[in-house]
């Protein structure tokens, strides 16, 4: 038997949860579930749990996903090494055809079964889906000199984005999950960053949330230590010495344009925290840094 002050404790957490579900009642929230947030299994049934929970309370959570590291293993397995530029994967033709593999099968299935056996109804798709994510051949600037491009391959750019089949999923009891892939105009497929696709579909959805989730407490300064809110000046400076790199480029850029575009709130949370999810979204518990649009 539950002592009193566990159950009191239980029942305020409950409690607490009402206000932002009226909060969050038919708002489209947007989730990207990182490649490295994705590794132990028990927390990924505690992300499937939070998932459907929030959509039975009447939310629209959209599921956007990495695989990084998941695209790495495959690589490795046919002796091919990752390489990365200023966070973003160099993509050749055999590599595209791993990325489309993992991503758009294994890695979108499995989350899709995830969720589905905890009771929620997923859907799968790329943007080739639907004819939902159009997108063009990236030319990347070089960080450290803007009049260079640099050319990584099949890595796109994205163009535009047609909501209709994720709005149709949403209005039924369907929670769409999507692989980060761009189709161009002749149907050639494009490999995009995660974060860049949770970040534009979160602004053209209009949702309320974008939560990215990864295997960081939030975005860290240069001692270490969590940094609970971020300007853009700061995220600036944050770039400029070089105390945020590799992955969190392209994730930092993406969660401020989307803060801009007018996403209400823009959290980069620990993934490997359990619920963080739930926490995040129906508690008054603060986890990880929110980015601010000014
Ligand atoms: N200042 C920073 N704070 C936190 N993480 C950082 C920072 N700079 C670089 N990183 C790296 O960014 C990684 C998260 O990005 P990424 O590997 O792409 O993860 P995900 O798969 O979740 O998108 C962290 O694991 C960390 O190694
Ligand atoms: C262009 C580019 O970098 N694409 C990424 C897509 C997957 C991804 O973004 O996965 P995470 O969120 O786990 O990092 C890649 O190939 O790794």
């Amino acid at each position: 038997m539950l002592s009193q002050t566990t159950a009191a404790k239980k029942a305020r957490t409950l409690a607490e949860a009402l206000p932002y579900i009226k909060r969050f009642f038919d708002k489209t929230i947007v989730i990207k579930y990182g490649g490295n947030a994705m590794t132990d299994e028990h927390l990924k049934e505690c992300f499937a749990q939070d998932v459907v929970l929030l959509k039975l309370v009447g939310m629209n959570p959209v599921v956007v996903h990495g695989g990084g590291p998941q695209i790495n293993e495959m690589l490795d397995k046919l002796g091919k090494k990752g390489e990365f530029i200023q966070g973003m994967r160099v993509t050749d033709a055999e590599t595209m055809d791993v990325v489309e593999m993992v991503l758009g099968g294994q890695v979108n299935k499995e989350i899709v079964n995830l969720i589905n056996r905890h009771g929620g109804k997923a859907v799968g798709l790329t943007g080739q889906d639907g004819n939902f994510i159009h997108a063009q051949k990236l030319l990347m600037e070089d960080m450290n000199d803007p009049s260079k491009m640099i050319d990584i391959g099949q890595v796109g750019e994205i163009t535009a984005i047609d909501p209709s089949i994720i709005n149709f999923l949403d209005k039924g009891d369907f929670i769409p999950v999507v692989a980060p892939i761009g189709v161009g105009v002749d149907g050639e497929t494009y490999n995009i960053n995660a974060d860049v696709v949770a970040g534009k579909l979160a602004e053209i959805l209009g949702a309320e949330k974008l939560i990215l989730l990864t295997n960081t407490p939030g975005v860290l300064d240069k001692s270490g230590e969590l940094l609970t809110g971020l300007t853009p000046k700061q995220i600036d400076d944050l770039v400029a010495d070089g105390t945020l790199s590799g992955g969190m480029l392209p994730k930092i850029s993406s969660a401020l344009d989307a803060a801009r575009s007018g996403v209400k709130a823009v959290h980069i949370i620990d993934g490997r925290v359990e619920h963080a999810l739930l926490l995040e979204v129906l508690t008054d518990e603060g986890v990880g840094t929110l980015i601010k649009a000014k």
